[in-house]
């Protein structure tokens, strides 16, 4: 079983320079929509990659690289067609570091805030424009934040956290909508109901 285990990026760009490190981000928007009535809060990018499991976008990063931004910006051009002079990921959008020594391996999570209108224009750029669309990536995904009012009130998110995610991405998830505050507490509060991080 792999070890995701926590760790400062400092220490991971330093004492474990030799790993291979990738770096991946979440990108959300505020979203005042209705889905079937229930309010969809925000949304949050995620992808099908070509192995079938759902993650973010993002990569391996070479070593040459002088922080691991530099190489997320990159990945997220090839596989989002991301147009860096409208999105960029700044060393301040660094969320968090996971290490996992079985397979010397660092993942560096990254997330920012962006408004609506250019969520949406970043997914249809995606599929037109993006080198490694329907090759590295199979689609762009939206996670469900809408929440029922009486009931199994977070069934979508539920549902949509059994689907199998890559490396640890499940748990950048749940930690960094909570880091950038992509929904309001209560709301985070209750979409977490009865999930383990
Ligand atoms: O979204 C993710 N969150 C955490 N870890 C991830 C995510 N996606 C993939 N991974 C893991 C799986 C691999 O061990 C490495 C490298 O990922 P990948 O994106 O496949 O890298 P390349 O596209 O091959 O450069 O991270």
């Amino acid at each position: 079983m792999e070890k995701f285990e926590e760790i400062s990026q400092t220490e991971a760009l330093s004492k474990y320079k030799h790993y291979k490190h990738a770096a991946h981000a979440m990108l959300a928007a505020d979203d005042p929509g209705t889905t079937f009535g229930c309010k969809r809060n925000a949304v949050i990018m995620m992808q099908m990659r070509f192995d079938g499991c759902i993650g973010f976008v993002g990569g391996l990063i070479d070593p040459e690289d002088d922080n691991p931004v530099d190489g997320l910006n990159r990945e997220c051009v090839e596989e989002i067609a991301l147009d860096l002079d409208k999105v960029k990921f700044e060393k301040e959008n660094f969320l968090l570091c996971h290490i996992v020594h079985d397979y010397k391996l660092v993942l560096h999570f990254y997330g920012k805030k962006i408004p609506l209108k250019l969520f949406y224009e970043i997914e249809k750029r995606a599929v037109l424009e993006a080198e490694e669309w329907g090759n590295e990536t199979l689609g762009l995904i939206r996670v469900p934040l809408s929440l029922f009012e009486q009931g199994d009130i977070n069934k979508r998110f539920k549902a949509f956290l059994k689907h199998n995610f890559a490396g640890n991405a499940k748990r950048q998830l749940l930690t960094g909508m909570k880091m950038i505050n992509v929904v309001p507490e209560d709301v985070y509060n209750k979409l977490l109901q009865g999930v383990d991080i």
